[in-house]
């Protein structure tokens, strides 16, 4: 009973999210209102699925959240975080993107962002440390995508 209840625990999620660059710009998506941390920004991407590896689960969640296609690269961070309703681990993992003008079919709304306007977003409370490092990678920007 102990242990069926921890593995069906919804208290712990596996995230893939992808930093998703095309000609120097960068794509964020805005979260649904009424979800958790619903109205702000973040980088696409959702939970993964048992037996997904994280980036099938990646592409996955781009064509549902946004119908576009990527080509996952390597991966960038991981970062673990505690909100009061759910503890998360995110994988970011840089991406190219390849096809399909992005639409808001999982997300409330989207756009591409250079370095100087990413900061004018807020994004969820474990974004942070990521959002410095992007903003100060100069060549990530440069080369990417
Ligand atoms: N995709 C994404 N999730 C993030 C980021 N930062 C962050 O704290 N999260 C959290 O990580 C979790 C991701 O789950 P999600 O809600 O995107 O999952 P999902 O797309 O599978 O949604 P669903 O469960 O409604 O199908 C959420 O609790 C979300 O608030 C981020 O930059 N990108
Ligand atoms: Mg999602």
């Amino acid at each position: 009973m102990v242990a069926a209840h921890h593995l069906s625990s919804p208290g712990h999620v596996e995230v893939a999210a992808g930093l998703v660059f095309h000609q120097g710009r960068l794509l964020i998506t805005r979260r649904p209102a009424g979800t958790h941390l619903g109205g702000l920004w973040e980088f696409p991407g959702g939970k993964r699925e048992p037996h997904e590896t994280f980036e099938a689960c990646l592409q996955r969640e781009l064509r549902e959240e946004l119908g576009i296609e990527v080509e996952v690269g390597p991966l960038w961070c991981t970062v673990q975080h505690e909100y009061p309703e759910v503890r998360v681990q995110i994988h970011f993992y840089l991406c190219r993107w390849r096809a399909g003008e992005p639409r808001a079919l999982g997300c409330a709304a989207w756009k591409w962002v250079d370095r100087r306007t990413l900061r004018r977003h807020r994004f969820p409370a474990a974004d942070a440390q990521l959002l410095e490092q992007l903003v100060q990678t100069r060549k990530v920007w440069e080369s990417a995508g």
